[in-house]
This record gives structure tokens, sequence and C-alpha cells, in this order.
């Protein structure tokens, strides 16, 4: 099937990375969420990032100024039927997941392709509610979204072979590469990267490292672009926790245990780069470790 237009629901971080890249690809674009605000501030990061690749040469201005103009914003899922691909990129909590499933189903055209970008939750159990298990996937893209080069795909269990094609199809005209992941709890990348995060708050809660020496250690010990936690407050303390949650619900074992501290910046709203505070501070300009 020949996707053209595209839905995007959740106009988040990851929301608004994945509405940059679809426009630049030339998809007409569908950006939803239930706060209007987050959608302006949506369409304003995106341009903002836009014009940051247009200054460093990546981007014509024309390109960028095509790419904005097919970018459309609505707080109504309803306004996603004639679409031809919906990418829920919502909270990641399965609750929320389901319920926009349910909003959105009675509107879609049978045919439209729904995927969820859900860093670990199953997509066999997700789909399995829709009225189309075959026609759903796991449409996994990392951020930050303009920047990397991987898309996960994941099918469930009842996922067809056309709409695995498709997406393959998509994630080729987007110009980024493609890995397929089997359906089990956080799939390839976070599988490996979030408990490697969970294990540097367990380093800091133990009082082996402070923030800034963890950060420091793996940066220059071991060659990672961002430490642990400095990747967690780009991530969000409230996805790394649900991602520890699903692994550790998932596979039952005690390795997959979230570590208390995570919890508690969770608890007190500390969610990382998004809120200001997590394990930095950003609220100051420069960011300042929290311990
Ligand atoms: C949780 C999940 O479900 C899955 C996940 O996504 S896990 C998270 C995966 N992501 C990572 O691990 C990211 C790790 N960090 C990095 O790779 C790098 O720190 C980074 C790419 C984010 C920033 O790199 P940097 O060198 O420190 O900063 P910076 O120079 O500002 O950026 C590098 C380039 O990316 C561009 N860039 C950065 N963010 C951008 C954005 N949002 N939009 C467009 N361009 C962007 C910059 O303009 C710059 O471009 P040039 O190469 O042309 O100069
Ligand atoms: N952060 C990351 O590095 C990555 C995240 N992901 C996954 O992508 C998804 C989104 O994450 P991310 O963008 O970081 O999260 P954010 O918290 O940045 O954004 C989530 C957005 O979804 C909105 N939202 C919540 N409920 C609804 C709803 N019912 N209908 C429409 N919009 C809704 C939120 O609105 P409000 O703020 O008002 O609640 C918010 O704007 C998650 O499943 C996450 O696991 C995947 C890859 C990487």
């Amino acid at each position: 099937m020949a996707i053209e237009s595209v839905g995007i629901v959740g106009a988040g971080q990851m929301g608004n990375g994945i509405a940059h890249v679809f426009a630049l690809s030339g998809y007409e674009v569908l950006l939803n969420d239930i706060n209007a605000a987050a959608l302006d501030s949506a369409v304003a990061t995106i341009d903002r990032n836009l014009e940051r690749q247009v200054s460093r040469g990546k981007v014509s201005a024309e390109d960028k100024a095509a790419a904005m103009a097919r970018i459309r914003t609505t707080t109504s899922l309803a306004d996603l039927g004639q679409t031809d691909l919906v990418i829920e990129a919502a909270t990641e909590n399965e609750a929320v997941k389901n319920k926009i499933f349910d909003a959105l189903l009675p509107h879609l055209k049978p045919e439209t392709i729904l995927t969820s970008n859900t860093s670990s939750i199953s997509i066999t159990r997700l789909a399995s509610r829709t009225d189309r298990p075959e026609r759903f996937m796991g449409f996994h893209f990392m951020n930050p979204v303009p920047v990397m080069q991987l898309v996960e795909l994941i099918r469930g269990i009842a996922t067809d072979q056309p709409t695995y094609q498709t997406l393959l199809e998509v994630v080729a005209r987007l110009g980024k590469t493609a890995a397929s992941a089997e359906d089990f709890p956080a799939f390839i990348v976070n599988r490996i990267l979030v408990p490697m995060i969970n294990e540097a708050v367990y380093t800091l809660y133990e009082g082996v490292g402070s923030v800034r020496s963890i950060d420091e250690s793996m940066k220059l010990g071991a060659n990672h672009p961002m430490g642990p936690l400095e990747l967690a407050d780009f991530i969000g303390l409230d996805t790394c926790l649900a991602i520890m949650n699903v692994l550790h619900d998932g596979l039952a074992d005690t390795k997959y245990r979230p570590c208390p501290l995570l919890t508690k910046y969770v608890e007190a709203g500390w969610l990382g780069r998004k809120s200001g505070r997590g394990f930095y501070d950003y609220r100051s300009g420069t960011p300042v470790p929290t311990r």
C-alpha cells in the first residue's frame, strides 16, 4: 500500500521528531495531542530543529519551508481518520495507549496501518485489542529522531507481510535503517540500553560515584556520546522507569528491578530535561548535578 499521509498521536519529544522527518521526506503530516499548547510547542521545536539543519547546510531553506507547510495539527483524533498510517507516540503507559486506540479506531479507514512508537510494551497485546492486528506494528524511532539512523520494526504475532513490507519501504524513504526485533519486552535497543541506565542509577544510589563522575567515566572511558544519567534525563526518567517496569514484569527476573532512586526522582516529578530537572538541574541554562 502506498503511504502518503501520516497521523501522529502525541506531540512530545518523539512526536515532534517523527513529524519532522516525515514532513521532510514529503509525507503529509497531521499531528495530534490532547493538549493544544503541546502542539504549538511541537511546531516551534520542529521549526527550530529544521533551522539548525538549514544553518549547517543539511537542508535547504526551500525544503524547510515545504516541510513546515506539510505539517498540520489537531486536538481531535477523528481528524486522523483519512490518514494512511498512524503512529501512536503518546506517554509510555499501556492504559493511555489502549484508550487512544479505542477512540481512534472507529474513524480509521480499514486499510490504514496502525503503529506504536512504544519503547517496551508488547505489540501483540496492544494489537489484540484493535480491529486490525494484522495491520498493527511496533514502529520504534530513536531520540533525537532527526539525527538517529535506526528504526526498530516489531511485528506482533498476527502482523502480516504486506504491513511489514510497507513499513520497510517507509523507513527507506525516510533515509533511515530498519532493524527487525522480535516482540519481547523492550525489544533490542532498550533491552540493552535501559538496564545499563538503571545500573548507573544504582551506582549513584550506592555512592560508588557522583552524577558527574559516573557520566564522565562512561563518556571518556567507554566513548559514549552522553553519560548514562545525562541520557536518562534526555529520554525522560518516567519513560526509563516505565521501560524497567515492563522488563521486570514481562521477564520476571530480579535483575530488572528498577532502582528505588529512579522511582523517587519520578515521584518528585523530576523527569529530566522535559520537566527542567532530573539527575541535572537545567533551569539556569547550565546543567547542574542534583547529587
Ligand atoms: C528510549 C527509547 O525508546 C529509545 C531511544 O531513543 S534511546 C536514546 C538513543 N539516543 C542516544 O543514545 C543519543 C545519544 N546522544 C548522542 O548521540 C548525541 O549526544 C546527540 C546526537 C544527541 C548530540 O550530539 P552532540 O555532538 O553532543 O551535539 P550537537 O553537535 O548539538 O549535535 C550533533 C548533530 O546533531 C544535530 N542535532 C542534534 N539534535 C537535533 C535535533 N533534535 N534535530 C535536528 N538536528 C539535531 C546537530 O545539529 C548536529 O549536527 P551536525 O553534525 O551537522 O553539526
Ligand atoms: N523519550 C525517548 O527517548 C523515546 C520515547 N519513545 C516512546 O515514545 C512515546 C512518547 O515518548 P516521549 O515523546 O518521550 O514522551 P513525552 O512525555 O515527551 O510526550 C508524550 C506526549 O503525549 C501526550 N499525550 C498523553 N496522553 C495523550 C493522549 N491520550 N492523546 C494524545 N496525546 C497524549 C502528552 O501530553 P501531556 O504532556 O499533556 O500528558 C505528551 O505531549 C512513548 O511511548 C515512549 O516510550 C520511543 C523512543 C525514544
